[in-house]
Formats: structure tokens, sequence, C-alpha cells
């Protein structure tokens, strides 16, 4: 199967405030696609929309066949997130975070420390396992949110806005991280508001106050033009710095 996510006809008011208008779109199988928008864009909301955290109405969201409004827990066994704020304990070790996230997931200790060892290989932070969270910096930080996502192998990888207050290094590592996750076979999803993130070769989905303003590969939609130029003409505003 190549269609990890498909939405269809979502949308979402803050009480009064619109957030969210008739959005559809699919994600396949290996690919990046970017959820690019501005400030107030419905990123964010969308994510909590995707992630079980708030209903649409009206809309539909399955994951891997499974209809979030009906089989939630199904669906969100298949997706990992990254959410903006932290998640793992930072009196704790890597390995000690990530063994009590892989039991809330039902792995046994010894599928855990297997599946453990696996993705601290991919993100290529093995050395650091044993030290404690609160004496690493925060690109290895949110690497570590990243390996927390992976734990399940989660064919959908969600990440709101991942990169905000690193530098440019840890921006950079992060996102190639992400781009090689696409490219061994995972869904990745990466809201964003900075085009750089943006490979020529992903896919964007570009969201402007709360509507699906285009969707497609970035040198498509872009053309010549750089796609941070693109981004601004489109939105009719400065994309904002990190
Ligand atoms: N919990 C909430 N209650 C009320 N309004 C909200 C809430 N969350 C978001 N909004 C409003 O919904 C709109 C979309 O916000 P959202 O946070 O989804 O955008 P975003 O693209 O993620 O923006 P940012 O890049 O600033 O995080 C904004 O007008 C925002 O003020």
């Amino acid at each position: 199967m190549n269609e990890v996510l498909r939405i269809r006809g979502l949308s979402h008011d803050w009480g009064a405030k619109p957030a969210l208008r008739d959005i559809s779109f699919t994600l396949e199988r290996g690919r990046f696609t970017a959820l690019l928008g501005p400030n107030g864009a419905g990123k964010s909301t969308l994510i909590s929309v995707l992630t079980g955290l708030i209903r649409p109405a009206p809309g539909v969201v399955t994951v891997m066949g499974h209809d979030m409004s009906r089989h939630a827990r199904l669906a969100l066994a298949r997706m990992g997130v990254v959410f903006q704020q932290p998640t793992l304990d930072l009196d704790l070790s890597l390995r000690a975070n990530l063994r009590l996230f892989a039991a809330l997931h039902g792995l046994s200790r010894r599928a855990a420390d297997r599946r453990i060892d696996e993705v601290l290989e991919i993100l290529d932070i093995g050395a650091r396992a044993e030290e404690k969270l609160r004496a690493m910096n925060g690109g290895h930080r949110r690497r570590m949110e990243l390996a927390r996502a992976l734990i399940p192998a989660p064919e959908l990888l969600v990440l709101d806005e991942p990169t905000v207050g690193l530098d440019a290094a840890a921006r950079a590592a992060i996102t190639a991280h992400a781009h090689r996750l696409a490219q061994a076979g995972t869904a990745v999803f990466w809201a964003t508001h900075l085009a750089d993130e943006i490979a020529p070769e992903d896919d964007v989905i570009l969201l402007d106050r709360g509507r699906l303003r285009a969707n497609g590969q970035a040198t498509e939609l872009a053309g010549d033009t750089p796609l941070a130029e693109w981004f601004l003409r489109e939105t009719g505003g400065a994309p904002c710095p990190a």
C-alpha cells in the first residue's frame, strides 16, 4: 500500500474563528512532504486533527486505511509524532526515556532494547545513549525526540516545526535525518515556515489562512523561482526567520 495518509474535506473552527477550510490531500510511502505556511496558517491545527487531538467537523482522516474517528487506536499505532514541545524527561538518560516509551507501546524489554539500538544507529546518537538529556544541547534533544517517535517503526512520521529554536547546524542535521527516513520508506510530514528546509524533489502542501493553496513537488510548483520567493509571492508576506 503506497497511500499512508488520506485527508478529505477537513475543516475546523476555533470557536467562531475558521482555522481550516475543506482540506484534502494524500501522503505516500517514501515521500518527504513539507506542510509549508506562514504563522497562523493552520499547520498546528491540522496536525492536532491528524493526530486525533481534535475532531474535524466535517472531514475524514485515515492512516494506513484506519479511520481516525472510528479506529483512532489503530490509526495512531502507525504514526510517530514530534511535537513542538519537548516530551522527554531531562533527568533520565536517552535509553531510559526510550525504554519507558517502548513499554507504553507494549514492547518487551528485549524487543525494546533491540528497537532502541536500531533507532540510535539510524540517528547516529548511540554514543550518547546513557547520558542524561539535561547535559545535551538543543539539537541533540530534538534528535532524541525524533528517536522517541521512531520507536514503534511508524509508517507515518509527523513533525510540527521540529527545528524551532535550533541553530543552523542542528537544523540542517535534523532536516537531513528526516529526508533519509523518507528515502528509507517512511512518509514524512514536516510542518515548517522555512522554505530552506525543503529539497527540490520534496512535496509541498502550501497552507495559508486555513486553505490549501498548492500541492505538488517543490520544483514543479516554484519552477525557476527560488522556493522561498515563491512562498512569499503565494502568501503575500515574508517567511519568518527561525
Ligand atoms: N487553541 C486555540 N484556540 C483558539 N484559536 C486557536 C487555537 N489554536 C490556534 N488558533 C488559531 O487558529 C489559527 C491557526 O493557528 P495554528 O496555530 O494552527 O497556525 P500555525 O500555522 O501552526 O501557526 P504558527 O506557525 O504560528 O505556529 C490562528 O488564527 C490561531 O490564532
